[in-house]
């Protein structure tokens, strides 16, 4: 069905390594937003509906309103190469629940390089966590440094695994050139406060018409094993 501007929500990205939160980030803004915006999720697993299961059972959200796309073998191409099944997707609950303001659409867990196309959300966040190392924003790539925001998770386990968080963000601010980055807990309320923050922010932006969504580019070549054993290659050029 043909967007028109009464279906059309903003289409928002969620993205990051395997376990960093971003099924519990999507959770928390459902739970904080739910009652202020129209809102339906997305969740992209390799073989099962795992996420969308997991978050139905939060109960932050109509269970109908969150729907799953079994991704296959490479999760990122769902989000990049070939989106089509998620643009069904995103359009078919943008359809069933006319009007939606808000959609986030969660990536399968993946590596430090898998982005979303432009086409397929308005915006994207990148979700890192403590737990990864606090080294890990230094090291780049297209989520840390281009997406529109970029979250530094479980901040509660900093002292646990010797993570000076602060560095962390700093480094993170330098790699991202003055692009957000927010350092979030789900037990700090002021930083859930700063994350619906932005989301409403950036509802406001695309609804208005007064944002340009930015590719963060392409990921680097890689290789996957296949569920027969055999070598995957993914190039990604665009
Ligand atoms: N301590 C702490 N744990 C958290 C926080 N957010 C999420 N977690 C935990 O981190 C683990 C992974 O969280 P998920 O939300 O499932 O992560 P994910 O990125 O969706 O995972 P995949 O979909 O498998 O890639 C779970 O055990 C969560 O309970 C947080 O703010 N603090």
């Amino acid at each position: 069905m043909p967007d028109t501007p009464e279906t059309r929500s903003f289409r928002l990205g969620v993205a990051g390594p395997v376990g960093t939160g971003k099924s519990s980030l999507i959770a928390t803004v459902c739970r904080e937003l739910a009652t202020e915006l129209r809102l339906g999720v997305i969740t992209n697993d390799i073989y099962t509906d795992e996420d969308a299961r997991l978050l139905r059972s939060a109960g932050v959200l109509d269970p109908e309103r969150i729907r799953a796309v079994e991704t296959g073998a490479c999760p990122h191409t769902a989000i990049r190469d070939d989106v089509t099944p998620n643009l069904i997707a995103v359009e078919d609950l943008e359809r069933d629940f006319a009007p939606l303001d808000v959609v986030l659409v969660e990536s399968g867990g993946d590596n430090l390089t898998a982005t979303f196309s432009p086409a397929l959300v308005d915006a994207q966040i990148f979700v890192l966590d403590v737990a990864g190392g606090g080294d890990v924003a230094r090291k780049g790539g297209p989520g840390i440094a281009r997406a529109d925001l970029l979250i530094v998770n479980k901040t509660d386990l900093a002292p646990y695994v010797g993570v000076d968080v602060e560095q962390m963000v700093k480094d993170a601010e330098t790699a991202r050139d003055g692009k957000p980055v927010i350092a979030l807990s789900r037990t700090d309320p002021a930083s859930i406060a700063l994350l619906t923050a932005w989301v409403r922010s950036m509802a406001h932006v695309v609804r208005t018409g007064d944002h340009t969504p930015v590719d963060p580019g392409p990921m680097a070549p890689h290789s996957h094993i296949g569920e027969n054993g055999e070598v995957i290659t993914h190039v990604h050029t665009h």
